[in-house]
């Protein structure tokens, strides 16, 4: 498919500080794109440096083929819809559907008809003659979306459109706008601090830290191969076991010995200490029977059962390392029906295997914080 948005070389500095640092990257036509990181690694402002909203430094931004760079917001092709709704309070909900193409010299005949098939569209006719004070706030979001989608823009804007809102709420919002973003296949940009609606939602996503790029991947890129430490912490929960090489073949877990997965066979340098990062679904609980098997046949670890909470479909059993107890914990996502099975109860020692498939290794930070500490 055709790039629709293209960033190049996106340089924003606010004073001295840098909050976009040379970002670089296309969206392709009808693509919805989510903008994922923690609060002020600098999502917000590449959007608004998209609406022209907030002119950048260097570098240059391409919408459709065409340079907008330096252009107004009001002579870019976008809608944009904002957390706090923004609707103007002294209109009805018809009303602030129609302004933008009132002002854009849409003939009144053809406003109505429009106004109307948007209500339609986000499920608001009997709302119509309302105030945005008579609205709930999943209604409002709605009525702001019509707005910025009722002239047909080529780029759709989303600033945290669903943080204000209830988790139910939000919920369901999510899928009405993905199904008219897909509905429309309007190019759309969402900017979320949240990860699982990134996940759900997007199908790319652009995780950014401290202004730059981490990584861009599909969901499912991001989730099973994250490419740095920041986005395996960030996106999902993610447990870092402290490892390290004894040689070719063997690594070292706690006082339990391991062979060494194929996946990590690169890093096979005796000496070398790093975190095992694995998901918490890819970790098993062995039998019982095999918790005291010196051979380690499982190639598991011995740790000791801390909390078991109840999830609904699963249950999160939080374990320490059996004989490291300064070690962080190990979270262990264990079906509900496996979990009946297994008779898990607190402070028990078990072992638990991985999933090999499902690991990824990661330079260690302890060391560097035991350095800190003894400095
Ligand atoms: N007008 C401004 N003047 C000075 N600094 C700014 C300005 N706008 C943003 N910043 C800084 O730029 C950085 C990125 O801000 P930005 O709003 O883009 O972050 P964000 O990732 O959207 O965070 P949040 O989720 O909290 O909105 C922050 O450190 C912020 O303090």
């Amino acid at each position: 498919m055709q790039t629709y948005l293209h960033i190049d070389n996106v340089i924003k500095q606010f004073g001295q500080f840098t909050a976009l640092q040379q970002i670089s990257f296309s969206i392709k036509q009808g693509e919805f794109v989510c903008f994922l990181g923690p609060s002020g690694c600098g999502k917000t402002t590449l959007l608004r440096s998209i609406a022209g909203l907030e002119p950048v430094t260097s570098g240059a931004i391409f919408q459709a083929g065409k340079e907008i760079t330096h252009l107004p917001p009001e002579q870019r092709d976008f809608g944009i819809v904002f957390q706090s709704y923004a609707l103007f309070p002294n209109l009805t909900v018809q009303d602030n559907i129609a302004i933008g193409l009132s002002n854009q010299g849409v003939a009144a005949l053809e406003c109505n008809q429009l106004v109307d098939k948007w209500l339609k569209m986000i499920g608001l006719q009997s709302e119509a003659y309302k105030y945005p004070n008579q609205l709930s706030g999943g209604q409002q979001q709605r009525v702001a979306l019509a707005r910025a989608l009722a002239l047909s823009p080529g780029l759709l804007l989303l600033d945290e459109p669903l943080s204000a809102l209830d988790a139910k709420v939000r919920t369901h919002l999510r899928e009405e706008i993905c199904q008219l973003q897909r509905k429309l296949g309007i190019t759309t940009v969402m900017v979320t601090h949240d990860q699982e609606e990134a996940l759900a939602m997007a199908d790319r996503i652009v995780v950014m830290n401290d202004g730059v790029i981490e990584q861009i991947g599909t969901p499912q890129e991001i989730y099973e191969k994250p490419a740095s430490r920041f986005v395996a912490d960030f996106v999902g929960t993610m447990n870092f076991i402290p490892t390290s090489m004894i040689d070719n073949n063997l690594m070292r877990i706690g006082e339990d010995l391991l062979s060494v997965p194929e996946s990590l066979q690169e890093l096979a340098i005796s000496g070398c200490m790093f975190d095992l990062a694995v998901r918490p679904e890819s970790l098993y609980f062995c039998a019982v029977e095999k918790a005291n098997d010196l051979n380690n046949k499982d190639n598991s670890i011995a740790v000791n059962i801390e909390s078991i909470e109840f999830q609904g479909a699963y249950c999160q059993v939080e374990c320490r390392l059996w004989d490291d107890f300064s070690a962080s914990s190990i979270y262990v996502n264990v079906p509900i029906r496996e979990a009946r099975k297994l008779n898990l109860s607190l402070q028990e020692s078990r072992r638990i295997g991985f999933d090999n498939t499902q690991l990824h290794a990661y330079p260690s930070i302890r060391k560097a914080v035991k350095a800190v500490i003894a400095a």
